[in-house]
């Protein structure tokens, strides 16, 4: 039978009427069998995430603070959702040997990963489904790739077509052993091995918006949703700050080629976005952009040293220094005498004096110059690097908005312009850029 795998985000399964309506949505489709659920997210718009609370309990026990309070709302939330489904579940008793543990010492991958643990629990009981633990099968190298053989055990777990599964997202085991979590959003790229794993036709991924919208909607009004959107572009997008589809969960589905659909829970009649290996004739004659998305902040240093272009290993020389603390950049425009480096700000907390000094004892730069509080944008589309003029119409927008650039760089790939703006400019440049490219409907 063709099956098709669901991840429902925390949004989705935020309380037990979140839970029916996930019910609904997978016994509509009888080929929807792997099920994958996230920890149960924000109900409303000033509510911390049940992960965020996790972390939050274990950082509190290890510096030996009470964690009474925290540790009762996710225990409440978790609580509410089974007595308002009429579960009789073990969850609520795990929960007070999972406080236990928090107490006594453990890591913050394990106390993360407990919001999808509980969350699928609950769920596999409320559908009568098999709670597939993916500690048991998902096995999650250093830098956040699964070992192949993730793919067999996994796919052997889903083998009874008849059969439908609920996996816990987020998390799977490290190469030790241990329970390891992927980064922040990272159910989605469990939702992607589940798919690749039961060979699906398709993989579904439930959130609460009706698809991946051409702009951040806590920045623009109502943005208009993209109907098809290629895995080049998507990726783009959610790496720079489109955060309704993880970056790397595009990986696990590129190479078997799955389609993947992003539909709401909220309203699962909307069509939703589909994401394709390669965009249809259709889509590439009709659309300018994609989308636009964007991240902050940012700093940039920047050197300035005559005849830098003749001193072979320059560039080499300034990133191996960012190597030495960890560092990794995101762009590094240069020019004859100058070279900078755009690092997300977080990487140099507690060392910006230090890389600074090092920079300037090894390289030996005229000027030495940083500058925090940056934002980036990305503006994504296949089409752009055959349509003439859309990079005029981006930068007339920008300034008649009066925004200052101060960066401009474009991929080798051609789908995106990369934007760096004053932080404090950045929600003004998302909406300027939007309005040009999308004109308001009369
Ligand atoms: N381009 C975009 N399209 C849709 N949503 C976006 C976009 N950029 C940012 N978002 C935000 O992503 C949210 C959905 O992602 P997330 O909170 O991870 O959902 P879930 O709880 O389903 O995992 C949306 O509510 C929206 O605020
Ligand atoms: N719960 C984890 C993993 C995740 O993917 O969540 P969500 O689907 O709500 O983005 C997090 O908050 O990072």
């Amino acid at each position: 039978m063709d099956r098709i795998t669901v991840k429902f985000g925390g949004s989705s399964v935020a309380d037990a009427d979140q839970f029916s309506k996930v019910a609904a949505i997978v016994k509509a489709d009888p080929r929807r069998r792997i099920i994958v659920v996230s920890a149960p997210g924000r109900r409303h718009q000033d509510e911390p995430k049940i992960t965020d609370l996790l972390y939050l309990c274990c950082d509190m026990a290890a510096m030996g603070t009470d964690i009474g309070e925290p540790f009762g709302i996710i225990q409440s939330r978790f609580t509410e959702i089974a007595d308002a489904l009429r579960l009789d579940s073990a969850v609520p008793e795990l929960l007070d040997s999972f406080r236990q543990d928090l107490e006594t010492g453990c890591s913050r991958d394990y106390a993360a990963s407990r919001g999808e643990y509980f969350c699928a629990r609950l769920m596999a009981e409320y559908l009568q489904a098999e709670f597939v633990d993916p500690a048991d099968h998902i096995v999650i190298r250093p830098n956040g790739t699964v070992v192949p053989q993730t793919y067999q055990t996994l796919a052997a777990r889903f083998r009874d077509q008849t059969q439908r599964y609920v996996m816990a997202g987020f998390y799977g085991r490290g190469q030790d052993g241990e329970v390891k979590t992927f980064s922040r959003g990272g159910s989605d790229i469990s939702g992607a091995i589940a798919a690749r794993a039961a060979g699906a036709i398709l993989y579904e991924n439930w959130t609460d918006t009706s698809g991946i919208l051409m702009a951040d909607p806590r920045i623009v009004g109502t943005p208009r949703c993209i109907d098809e959107i290629s895995f080049r572009e998507v990726r783009e997008m959610s790496y720079m700050g489109a955060s309704v589809f993880h970056d790397e969960a595009i990986l696990p589905v590129r190479e078997a080629a799955i389609p993947i659909c992003i539909k709401n829970t909220n309203r699962p009649h909307d069509p939703g976005t589909r994401i394709v290996p390669r965009l249809s004739q259709q889509t590439l004659v009709s659309t300018e952009i994609a989308g636009i998305s964007g991240k902050k902040p940012f700093t940039m240093i920047s050197l300035e040293k005559t005849l830098m272009n003749k001193e072979v290993g320059f560039g080499y020389r300034l990133l191996g220094i960012l190597r030495q603390y960890n560092i990794s950049f995101e762009h590094c425009p240069s020019s004859i005498d100058s070279i900078s480096v755009i690092i997300e700000a977080s990487q140099l907390d507690g060392l910006e004096e230090s890389v600074l000094d090092d920079i300037r004892r090894q390289l030996a730069p005229d000027h030495l110059s940083i500058e925090h509080d940056l934002a980036l944008l990305a503006v994504v589309g296949e089409g752009m690097a055959r349509t003439v003029g859309i990079a005029g119409k981006l930068f007339d927008a920008l300034a008649r908005a009066g925004i200052n650039v101060r960066i401009i760089n474009q991929g080798a790939s051609e789908i995106n312009i990369i934007i760096g703006v004053a932080e404090h400019d950045y929600e003004a440049a998302i909406r300027a850029i939007y309005a040009a490219f999308v004109p308001a409907t009369p």
